[in-house]
């Protein structure tokens, strides 16, 4: 038996079997003219045939998988399959292994490499539909060099059986083929708790670790059990952690669905909205309850794209988020590019210091105009829908920035400006960016990073990155009570409302800490779809004053392990549902 710990981020207690995601393809050295790296009995024929084969071998593997899908997913796999054999490609491919290519000849990896890239950047300068098929050359590129290398393909490990998916980490382009029903559980060596591998599980209820050295060397097929909660892993599973896994996914069962009026034990309305990255995740949270939306994250629409969408395309995008909350509340968080989530046409990838880089709205200055189409795009979108739609700026700093997204949004005809809180200067001085803007919401997943000062990508730095630590909680405190200033201070004035803060950082999904913002004054939390019905349960259970008692015993915690212990004491609900 062999034990791993880690930082559980999703709780849950399940069993399994580990599939490890592939690392991702290496480019194949490029192949020097005159280099004796071709074996002379490998003949230009002989590879030719491997490509061949190579090619078909894709097909036929993407093609299997297809017949097993259903809807978008079946469609994407249908499209890669028949770009595999596409006879150009293959063509190409062999073209470059012969002596008299341009260059001089090649091996069959790096001859695939190069025509894949060549067709990538065909397609590309053609535009519209055919650009958007570039993702899916490269793909294929990648799928054919494994091939050829008798290596897994690349991607989520298609499978029969459910199995937990071990990585190193996951980039946010793998989880668009992520499939619930066949990934159970996720564990990662590296990752911090608000890494989007992190996000992810949350979104879609998986349980999950990150931040666990050893475990992406796990083999395939091991069982395992893992409990979220407690960050722990353990192989060759006795009847005892059967028996814990079986008791949780009963107990997952009979959680009560989310009424989708949230209160408090006490009637106090605290609404709790959803994160949502897309149209049919805003399906899926309008169906779990959400009041609304409170982060759309508009970067995810276009995380698969080297350019800028139109502002047609953006329109489609947001109406169909609208679409599924006519008369609620949508925030729609302009493009947050850079760091952890890159968007080409913005973010430039050699920055030395990404997360403290052209990030958010800063890419306003390196991109003037993005911004612009986007407010239109938005307007447009909501224009056409019932949706009541607030907008609000990522990463703003100071409030000069603050005043100037707000008149970019009156002059796209947008009502209802507001700004991310997730830098600690736009904490600290809330009450003068609060006059700018008519809200606030707080990004606790940037807000703990640079508070912490550590990247949260990073496994070992898990615990500085640790939302419960008292120097969030402080921050939190100084937003909630900077924009109750900024409401007192113009007073009298057209823009005198209360303004509200809410969190849509991964800090609203944990329970207890739900409790202790609320506490701290904020107005709404937001949140992925399967967590609203375990976080509107334990809320039920406490009124405003405990909430209030509770956020003073959090602050005056000497550490986040402490406070998370003082407020999960009085929480015994917490236990009663396992989370
Ligand atoms: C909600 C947030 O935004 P993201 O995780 O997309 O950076 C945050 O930083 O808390
Ligand atoms: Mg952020």
């Amino acid at each position: 038996m062999q034990t791993f710990s880690g930082v559980g981020v999703a709780p849950g207690r399940v069993l399994g079997p580990v599939r490890q995601m592939p690392k991702p393809v290496q480019e194949p050295a490029p192949h020097a003219p005159g280099a004796a790296d071709i074996p002379a009995d490998v003949t230009v024929e002989s590879q030719g045939r491997r490509i061949k084969d190579a090619a078909k071998a894709v097909q036929a593997e993407l093609r299997a998988r297809a017949i097993g899908a259903s809807g978008e997913g079946k469609e994407v796999l249908e499209a890669t399959a028949l770009m595999a054999a596409d006879p150009m490609l293959v063509k190409s491919a062999i073209r470059l292994l012969s002596p008299e290519a341009p260059g001089g000849a090649r091996t069959a990896e790096r001859a695939v490499w190069e025509a894949a890239a060549t067709v990538a950047e065909s397609l590309k300068a053609l535009g519209g539909y055919m650009a958007e098929r570039v993702a899916d050359v490269l793909d294929v590129r990648a799928r054919i060099v494994s091939e050829l290398r008798g290596l897994p393909a690349p991607g989520i490990p298609a499978s029969d059986v459910p199995f937990i998916l071990a990585a190193e980490d996951l980039a946010p382009a793998d989880t668009a083929t992520l499939d619930p029903t066949k990934v159970i559980a996720l564990i990662t060596s590296s990752g911090g708790p608000q890494s989007h591998t992190a996000i992810l599980a949350r979104a879609l209820g998986l349980p999950a670790i990150v931040a666990a050295p050893g475990v992406d060397g796990l083999d395939d097929g091991t069982e395992i059990y893992l409990d979220g909660a407690a960050g722990t892993i353990t192989t060759e599973p006795g009847e005892d952690l059967r028996l814990a896994a079986k008791a949780w996914a009963t107990q997952a069962s009979t959680l009560a669905a989310f009424s989708g009026n949230n209160a408090l034990a006490d009637g106090f309305r605290v609404p709790l909205l959803a994160n949502v990255g897309t149209g049919a995740d805003a399906v899926k949270a309008a169906d779990a309850g959400a009041e609304g939306v409170g982060l759309l994250r508009t970067e995810f629409c276009f995380l698969d794209r080297d350019d800028e969408p139109s502002v047609e395309e953006q329109i489609a995008a947001y109406g169909a988020v609208f679409a599924a909350f006519p008369g609620k509340k949508v925030v729609v968080r302009t493009l947050d590019a850079g760091a952890d989530k890159p968007l080409p046409f913005l973010t430039n990838a050699d920055e030395p210091n990404p997360a403290l880089g052209v990030r958010g709205y800063r890419t306003d200055l390196t991109s003037p105009g993005v911004l612009e189409r986007q407010l239109e795009a938005i307007a447009a979108a909501e224009a056409a829908h019932q949706a009541e739609v607030w907008v609000m700026a990522p990463m703003i700093s100071t409030a000069d920035e603050a005043a100037r997204f707000a008149s970019l949004c009156s002059a796209a005809g947008l009502r209802t400006p507001g700004v991310m809180v997730e830098v600690p200067s736009a904490a600290l001085t809330a009450s003068t960016v609060l006059r700018e803007v008519s809200f606030a919401s707080l990004g606790t997943n940037d807000l703990t990073q640079y508070a912490m000062a550590a990247d949260r990508q990073l496994g070992p730095l898990a615990s500085l990155n640790d939302p419960w630590q008292p120097a969030v909680l402080q921050l939190v405190k100084l937003t909630v009570d900077g924009a109750a200033a900024a409401s007192t201070v113009l007073a009298g004035t057209a823009a005198a409302a209360t303004k509200p803060v809410g969190v849509c950082g991964e800090a609203a999904a944990d329970p207890a800490l739900a409790v202790v913002l609320v506490g701290l004054g904020v107005a709404t939390l937001s949140m992925s779809a399967r967590a609203l019905a375990a976080v509107s349960t334990v809320l039920a259970t406490v009124t405003v004053e405990q909430a209030r008692n509770l956020a003073v015993a959090a602050l005056a915690a000497p550490s986040a392990s402490a406070a998370r212990q003082t407020v999960r004491a009085q929480l015994p609900i917490l236990v009663e549902l396992g989370l």
